[in-house]
């Protein structure tokens, strides 16, 4: 089989845009990982299949494939590709988006400078839902949030502090996130059995109350360049915990990234606000696979 592909990539988080909107595209496991792999494939960080919407509330249906070939909720950077997608190749002429993931419904609108800004909705703090289950664990408190100690194994711990974005992340913070052990703490952490269903692991550094930076140790994907709802996540948690205002621009390996969100701000509408984040999105090459 041949397989039409767009590569994109949106602050350094490259992905595979495949488009099922003529065609439902049902590729095996194994076939996703070919296509995401370095050596054997074309590469990526996940892959993404933009098709027809299911409901007239909708434009288009999304779905997000980690490199493992593992079926993902939720991508930020992935959603500000979508959009530069379906625009660049016609297949829309709206400029506010609406899409269903598996989970969720998003609203991405393509400024005029090019960037993408997206609606991710709000963060979901309810332990079940991340899902996170402590074991029995105690939490340590700041400012009403919560970090949560957990044991890694050999005498190494980590105070993270737990919440979805659509998909679970947890963020720990660092003095000098260029010198975390993101490579060796990140895989324990996205495997740690207090996590059902794995987690995305992020190592915050704090600059300033409206600037950070962030890497993080990606679900299925390994340390990838900038995470998008790992960004809206680490946002989040620094806003809870006291550490962050309102507006924030994140730094990533590959890009900045600006988050906002007014869930803690005096008299704004509460932790049910949405986040919002704007970035980069970038068609890189186009091409074709033999599967
Ligand atoms: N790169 C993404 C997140 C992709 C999914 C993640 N690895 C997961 O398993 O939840 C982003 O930009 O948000």
């Amino acid at each position: 089989m041949k397989l039409r592909f767009t590569k994109m990539q949106g602050a350094g988080n490259d992905f595979v845009v495949l488009d099922a909107t003529q065609q439902p595209m049902p590729l095996t496991t194994d076939q996703l990982r070919r296509v995401a792999d370095r050596r054997f494939g074309v590469g990526c960080d996940q892959i993404l299949v933009i098709e027809a919407p299911s409901s007239p509330d909708v434009d288009f249906g999304y779905r997000i494939f980690n490199s493992d070939g593992s079926e993902v909720e939720q991508c930020g950077n992935g959603a500000r590709c979508f959009v530069r997608f379906v625009v660049d190749k016609g297949l829309t002429s709206k400029r506010t988006i609406r899409v269903q993931t598996v989970n969720a419904l998003l609203e991405l609108r393509l400024r005029e400078d090019g960037r993408v800004t997206v609606d991710m909705g709000a963060p979901i703090f309810d332990l079940p839902r991340i899902p996170f289950d402590p074991r029995g664990t105690e939490p340590k408190a700041e400012h009403g949030f919560q970090c949560w100690p957990l044991d890694l194994g050999d005498g190494m711990t980590a105070d993270v502090a737990v919440l979805s974005m659509g998909n679970p992340h947890a963020v720990q913070r660092v003095d000098d996130v260029d010198q975390a052990p993101v490579g060796l703490v990140g895989p324990l952490v996205e495997t740690h059995e207090a996590f059902p269903r794995r987690v995305n692991a992020g190592f915050l550094q704090v600059l300033s109350r409206n600037e950070v930076k962030l890497r993080v140790f990606e679900r299925g994907a390994g340390e990838t360049l900038a995470c998008g709802t790992g960004a809206c996540a680490a946002v989040v948690a620094g806003i809870r915990l006291g550490w962050l205002d309102e507006a924030v621009e994140v730094h990533t390996r590959g890009g900045d990234l600006r988050i906002e969100w007014a869930g803690m701000t005096p008299g704004g509408p509460g932790l049910d606000a949405p986040v919002y984040m704007t970035g980069p999105a970038q068609t890189v090459f186009e091409g074709e696979i033999e599967l």
